[in-house]
């Protein structure tokens, strides 16, 4: 989506923010599969494990002082004014070149969870997408793990977009308000989860994984038995689906929920 020229009222459709969705499937795939390319590499994710000259007093992971670098970069080229990016690390320097317009499309929120992304991806995902063990290429696999965790985090903070979506569903908005005002969690989920989508997009997911995972080098794997295509995967699959199942899903719901939780504090907002 483009936000920034793209017309308000069609930026929030939501086949639309899906498409969206579906195309950064693509580059999450691909990210991992870069990474996977690398061994696990345990040294990067262990606070204080180097020291960094001109900042000693970092005591935060390899992957955390490299990520912190970028950011500053990037805060300079101002990326995260972008209401759809969400940095990991702060302090930030303020932007060298003058601000966007944004159309107003999300309402005013505080919500970043980078830090829940960052703890799945290290505990879980690294362990097993991964060789155990370390083979010395840590700048590599650090590159690799930003590019990941940064398309984990669009992906996830898209949220937003989703769950205003679909709140300007006339025929939903009065249900939505009433459990924003009662402050129902639960209710606000059951009625945001669509389980026909999350299971079509897990079988979806499956097939782009087996597919992109493929070594094309392998003259035959394409039309090969399943067996034979597992064995020559660049990738473990059911990693990506579980990636989906047990976090992504979850994470893009729960910042769908507190989204649509301070929804209602934005002082011009007037669907009382
Ligand atoms: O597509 C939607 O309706 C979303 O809210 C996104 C999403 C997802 O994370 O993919 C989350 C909740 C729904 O149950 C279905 C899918």
């Amino acid at each position: 989506m483009n936000l920034v020229t793209g017309n308000p009222s069609e930026a929030i459709s939501l086949d639309k923010l899906r498409n969206v969705l579906i195309r950064l499937e693509d580059t999450i795939i691909f990210a991992l599969i870069e990474r996977s390319q690398f061994a696990h590499n345990d040294i990067i994710y262990k606070p204080g494990a180097y020291k960094y000259e001109g900042n000693e007093e970092f005591s935060g992971s390899f992957l955390e002082y490299f990520l912190w670098e970028i950011e500053k970069v990037h805060a300079k080229a101002r990326r995260y004014q972008s209401p759809d990016e969400y940095p990991f690390m702060g302090p930030l320097p303020d932007p060298i070149i003058p601000p966007l317009e944004y159309p107003r499309i999300l309402k005013p929120n505080n919500i970043n969870v980078n830090s829940k992304i960052m703890e799945f991806y290290i505990k879980h995902i690294i362990p097993s997408l991964c060789v155990p063990g370390d083979d010395m290429n840590h700048g590599s696999a650090t590159t690799k793990d930003i590019d990941c965790l940064q398309a984990l985090s669009h992906r996830i903070h898209y949220g937003k977009f989703v769950a205003e979506a679909k709140f300007q569903d006339p025929n939903l908005q009065p249900k939505y308000i009433e459990y924003i005002k009662a402050e129902d969690r639960k209710a606000i989920e059951n009625l945001l989860t669509n389980k026909k989508v999350e299971e079509a997009l897990l079988k979806r997911l499956r097939r782009k994984a087996l597919t992109y995972g493929q070594d094309i080098t392998e003259s035959d794997s394409i039309v090969g038995d399943n067996d034979h295509i597992h064995k020559h995967l660049k990738i473990d699959v059911n990693v990506v689906v579980e990636l989906y199942e047990k976090w992504v899903i979850p994470l893009t719901k729960e910042v769908e929920v507190e989204y649509l939780l301070q929804r209602l504090d934005d002082p011009l907002e007037d669907t009382e």
